[in-house]
């Protein structure tokens, strides 16, 4: 038995020394520089996910090593305009990467977030994107703005009693309009508590899910299996809850709402073919990954928009000098040419979305089996993932001079030559680009303009006294990215947790 012990525990060592002997020696990215760790095992990306701070340490190593890294064995990060173009506009060559299919819970079940061949994307995209495209907006506005008043109802009330931390309440909204999008059903979260374990759940399964994409060995050892057995309570009252949304909605008249499911439900009258249609089940678990999708994003970017202009008085007073003047009622806010033409606000939001991207990691693609890809002038193989951390490139001072200073003058052409806009706007993929770049941005421009908006046109807001203003800000003294005290500070997990900011909030009518 000893003997036994001893010959496996050989056998492994022996293994893995062969194994990271290739990867360092032979392998074909072995040129690229990077991590020890990173190079020897996606453990180390792992670790980084699992304490959510992957997009710190990637712009670490882009500090350090220069514009590519290899921080996987078979991984590598750039940060160029070119490499944005060359690894996210390039469908022939490079797919999204298998990892996605970390989010797959019922094997055949996509979504349109994990669909990994482009051909079944595309025809999917076509009947979702109708849900959430301008088009659909138009419809679906009084419905969002509904809950955003009740929102700034709320607000009102709180305000009485003292500093509000803002995170949780536009968690709830988001979480809220996305329920009635996706399922035509009220969540309620704003009011009550019954539902929030959906929010949490989710939350946790988004940390979990980005911590298994960044270290796929581990769900291909069955940790997901694992895992759902140790949550199966969770799971269980998760699935009890989507079964209630699910039989209310199709209790109800295929018109009755105007979601996911009557838009999915038109459109398969008239699919071609039964491969065309989408079913059921693909439908469910497209309307749940609006939430991460849909919901976490769009309130970060609300959030960080707070956090920038609380502490930025000169940006502040400019925004609320032309909400204030623009509209002259609560009622008067609203999509139209008026908002449209609000262009600090529209400044506000990009430089936020810079700043703070909302997904702010590393959307892995992977080159396909008819590579090699030419990737900013590096000849990449099949099989090798790549991609372009979000936050570093938006980080990075080539194209956005002094890049931790929010500055939305960044983006007015009246402000701005020029020159400099548009290579900014080359680097500026918070909603990433191409075929599968965010399906959602017409919801979520519409809806961020909205809240900030009403929030403007409603209160005057200054950070609250004391600790209690830092909540969201980094801590000085931190030597691990989270040392600046006006830098809103993300959690990456696919969508980027925060908190905060914490903000005195005084009705002016
Ligand atoms: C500020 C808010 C938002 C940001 C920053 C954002 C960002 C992104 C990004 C970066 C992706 C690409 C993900 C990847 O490649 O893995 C994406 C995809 C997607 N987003 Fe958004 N998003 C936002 C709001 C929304 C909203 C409101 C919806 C509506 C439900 C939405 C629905 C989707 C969908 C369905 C996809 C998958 C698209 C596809 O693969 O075809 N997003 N989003």
């Amino acid at each position: 038995m000893t003997h036994f012990v001893l010959y496996a525990i050989g056998a492994a060592v022996t293994a893995f020394a062969i194994l990271f002997g290739y990867r360092i020696l032979l392998h074909p990215l072995k040129s690229y520089p990077g991590r020890l760790a990173g190079k020897l095992t996606n453990a180390h990306g792992g670790y980084h996910a699992l304490f959510r701070s992957q997009h710190l340490e990637i712009r670490a190593d882009h500090l350090r090593f220069g514009p590519v890294v290899r921080i996987g064995p078979n991984k590598l990060v750039f940060n160029t305009v070119k490499a944005i173009r060359d690894i996210y506009d390039n469908d022939d060559k490079i797919l999204k990467s298998h990892v996605y299919e970390t989010f797959v819970q019922t094997p055949g079940v996509h979504s349109l977030f994990d669909i990994i061949d482009n051909r079944d994307h595309s025809r999917r995209r076509k009947v979702v994107g109708q849900a959430i495209n301008e088009r659909s907006m138009r419809i679906f506005e009084s419905t969002m703005v509904e809950q955003i008043d009740n929102y700034i109802e709320l607000l009102r009330a709180d305000s009485q009693n003292g500093p509000i931390n803002m995170t949780e309440g536009i968690n709830n909204l988001a979480c809220d309009i996305v329920g009635l999008l996706a399922f035509g059903y009220q969540l309620n979260l704003q009011t009550e508590t019954t539902n929030y374990f959906l929010v949490e759940g989710m939350r946790a399964a988004n940390l979990i899910a980005n911590v298994l994409m960044q270290f796929y060995t581990l769900r291909r050892i069955g940790l997901t299996s694992l895992l759902n057995f140790m949550s199966r309570n969770a799971l269980n009252q998760y699935f009890a809850l989507l079964e209630k949304l699910i039989t209310t909605r199709t209790g109800k008249e295929i018109d009755a709402h105007h979601d996911l499911y009557s838009i999915v439900m038109e459109a398969n009258k008239d699919a071609v073919s039964l491969g065309d249609s989408i079913r059921m089940s693909e439908l469910w678990s497209e309307a749940m990954s609006f939430f991460p999708a849909g919901a976490f994003s769009t309130s970060g970017g609300i959030s960080a928009a707070l956090f920038y202009l609380s502490r930025n008085p000169k940006c502040y007073r400019r925004l609320s000098e032309e909400i204030r003047t623009a509209f002259s009622s609560d009622d008067e806010i609203h999509s139209g040419p008026t908002l449209s033409g609000c262009q600090y606000l529209r400044a506000c939001i990009d430089e936020t979305l810079r700043i703070a991207p909302p997904v702010p990691g590393t959307l892995w693609r992977e080159v396909g089996p008819d590579g090699p890809a030419i990737i900013d002038g590096h000849v990449v193989p099949s099989g090798t993932e790549v991609g372009v951390n979000t936050y570093t490139i938006h980080h990075n001072e080539e194209y956005f001079p002094h890049p931790f200073a929010f500055k939305p003058e960044r983006w007015l052409p009246s402000e701005t030559p020029n020159e400099q806009i548009k290579t900014a706007l080359e680097a500026f993929i918070p909603f990433s680009i191409g075929s599968r770049g965010c399906a959602g941005k017409a919801m979520a421009y519409l809806e961020s303009s909205l809240v900030l908006a009403k929030i403007v046109w409603h209160f005057d807001f200054r950070p609250a006294p004391g600790k209690l203003g830092d909540i969201g800000g980094g801590t000085p003294g931190r030597r691990d990215g989270r040392g600046c005290k006006n830098e809103y500070q993300l959690y990456d997990m696919i969508s980027g947790a925060h908190d905060g900011p914490c903000l005195v909030l005084q009705p002016r009518v």
